[in-house]
């Protein structure tokens, strides 16, 4: 199938929640024991496309934040999808909280990884940190993430460097903080090399909680979706890699 951006544009994700995000932020739990909790590696799963860092968040952690994020008011997605866009069934919350996006890249031993130099060359420019637009996620048994692309949005980032800078997104980030571990099973983020699903081609993502994964997106996005869930909940935090424009 020819990878012209109109194909990819006929599946992308769904774009920008409808209401406004005027919200006020959340007071999200502290990053306790401090961070990184272990020397943090950069797995390769498809080069210069994904990669993982295990045990980003401890175990501890990730109970913390589920139990802080089940009090949020999540919002189920409708079935159906606006026009052109995957169908995503699932519960979900979205914020825009500069400040978090920077604690996550600042107290958490990430940007140290991301600015390695073995690793610097992936991210499509300067990193300079992550998206403010947060996003969680809830999948319940039933829930899942149709195949689609992620698509490059342009940000501005308020970071203590004054004034604010102008950025893309280059990578998605996912943390998750659920795995077979805590009870949930199903939920793979299952990629596919030669955008069209195909179970001989497929790379699955089995979830482990604490995990961090990040997949390049834009113009060289995989073809991926989020598989079913079949028991327990699986949780995730989703937030971009940001380049400078
Ligand atoms: O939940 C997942 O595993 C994938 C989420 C995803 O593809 C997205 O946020 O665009
Ligand atoms: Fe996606």
């Amino acid at each position: 199938m020819a990878k012209d951006k109109k194909d990819k544009r006929s599946r992308a994700a769904p774009s920008a929640t409808p209401t406004p995000i005027t919200k006020a932020p959340p007071s999200w739990p502290p990053f306790k024991p401090p961070l990184p909790v272990v020397d943090l590696a950069v797995d390769t799963l498809v080069e210069d496309k994904i990669v993982v860092l295990r045990s980003f968040f401890p175990r501890s952690l990730c109970r913390d934040y589920v139990s802080f994020l089940r009090e949020l008011p999540l919002v189920t997605t409708p079935g159906k999808p606006k026009r052109g866009e995957a169908v995503r069934v699932n519960d979900r919350y979205q914020v825009d909280d500069a400040k978090f996006a920077n604690r996550l890249w600042n107290e958490t031993g990430l940007k140290e990884v991301v600015l390695r130099d073995e690793v610097a060359h992936l991210w499509g420019g300067e990193v300079v940190g992550l998206n403010p637009n947060i996003r969680i996620y809830r999948y319940s048994p039933g829930q899942f993430f149709d195949a689609h692309y992620d698509d490059s949005n342009y940000v501005t980032l308020s970071t203590d460097s004054v004034p604010a800078i102008s950025a893309k997104t280059t990578w998605t980030l996912l943390l998750y903080l659920t795995s077979p571990a805590d009870g949930c099973i199903g939920g793979e983020t299952v990629f596919y090399p030669h955008d069209r699903r195909s179970a001989k081609e497929e790379i699955a993502v089995s979830l482990e909680t604490g995990m961090l994964l990040l997949h390049k997106h834009g113009q060289d996005c995989m073809l991926h979706e989020a598989r079913e869930v079949t028991a327990g909940e699986k949780w995730v935090i989703r937030t971009d890699l940001c380049v400078k424009r």
